[in-house]
């Protein structure tokens, strides 16, 4: 099966400075991946070399076209939402249903209907009239709408109200996403994603410092909550990360089985915020995170 996203050694410099500092990527057909970095780490500018918007260096194929070269062929088969998006503001929202289902062969004209009717937004409308996170969701409508292989979404719910950011996640799972689809999905609300995550990566100053599966995420990394008197015993076995909390420690470890830890105090997976904290600062045992 041929990957939707395959990157081997991707790098980027602007100028003197390198933002993608070797990048290797796989992403398999009907998966969600979640890309998940620090402000300035390289995000858009990764997604921006995968649409063939931004000249990368090294091997890239997505969907087995050079994003560079095949430009047009891929858009066809790839839909992508930036984190500004912008719509004219004379343009009526009937008008934008109109231009997406006379220009685009794979737009469902009542799918887009359908996630507009959750919104409060009207077709006779025009953009410039609506606010600013209404624009996102008529972008959104309209996008959702297009039948593709693989959607690129960076920041999709960027200044959303957290009512329509949930329903916004529940409809791509529920009435966009399927076996054919792939998505891969820029957020700094790692919380509100993890849920729908197959995979997960983290980048840190351009370089991955996570690229795992979930499935592989549980078995590879246990949070351990233990108290004072244990705690000396917790440490000796190496925890990647510490932080306080209420009551005891929070400790994180990697390659260590919860068997092994479970007779130290309570087990659990960890959530992607803190095994993200603990991935990207350095372990620094007795600081809060
Ligand atoms: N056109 C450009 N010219 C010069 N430097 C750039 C350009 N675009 C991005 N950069 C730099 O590349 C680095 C990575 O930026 P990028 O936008 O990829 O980060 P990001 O992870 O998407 O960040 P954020 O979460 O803040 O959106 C930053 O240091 C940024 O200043």
């Amino acid at each position: 099966m041929t990957a939707v996203i395959d990157a081997r050694g991707l790098r980027k410099a602007y100028g003197p400075k390198t933002v993608l500092k070797g990048i290797d990527l796989t992403l398999e057909p009907g998966r969600i991946m979640g890309l998940i970095g620090p402000n300035g780490a390289g995000k858009t500018t990764l997604l921006k070399g995968i649409l063939g918007l931004a000249r990368v260096e090294g091997h890239l194929r997505v969907l087995g076209l050079d994003p560079q070269r095949q430009r047009t062929a891929l858009m066809e088969r790839v839909s992508f939402i930036a984190d500004t998006a912008i719509l004219p503001g004379w343009l009526k929202v009937s008008e934008a249903l109109d231009y997406m289902a006379g220009v685009h062969p794979r737009f469902d004209r009542t799918k887009a209907e359908g996630f507009l009717a959750k919104t409060g937004i009207e077709r006779r409308s025009l953009v410039k009239e609506l606010s600013k996170g209404m624009v996102t969701q008529l972008h959104l409508a309209l996008i959702m709408a297009i039948d593709s292989q693989l959607l690129v979404l960076d920041e999709p719910t960027l200044g959303l109200d957290i009512l329509y950011r949930k329903q916004f996640y529940t409809s791509l799972l529920n009435d966009y996403f399927d076996e054919q689809k792939t998505i891969l999905v820029t957020t700094h609300q790692v919380e509100e994603i993890e849920h729908l995550l197959t995979d997960v990566v983290f980048i840190g100053d351009g370089e991955l410092r996570l690229n795992t599966s979930m499935e592989s995420l549980e078995q590879d990394f246990v949070e351990l909550r233990v108290s004072g008197d244990r705690l000396a015993e917790a440490q000796a076995l190496g925890p990647i990360h510490q932080r306080s909390m209420l009551g005891g420690e929070c400790l994180i470890f990697e390659g260590v089985s919860a068997e092994r830890l479970a007779p130290l105090g309570e087990v659990k997976t960890p959530g992607l915020a803190d095994l993200f904290v603990a991935k990207l600062e350095r372990a620094q045992p007795g600081r809060a995170a």
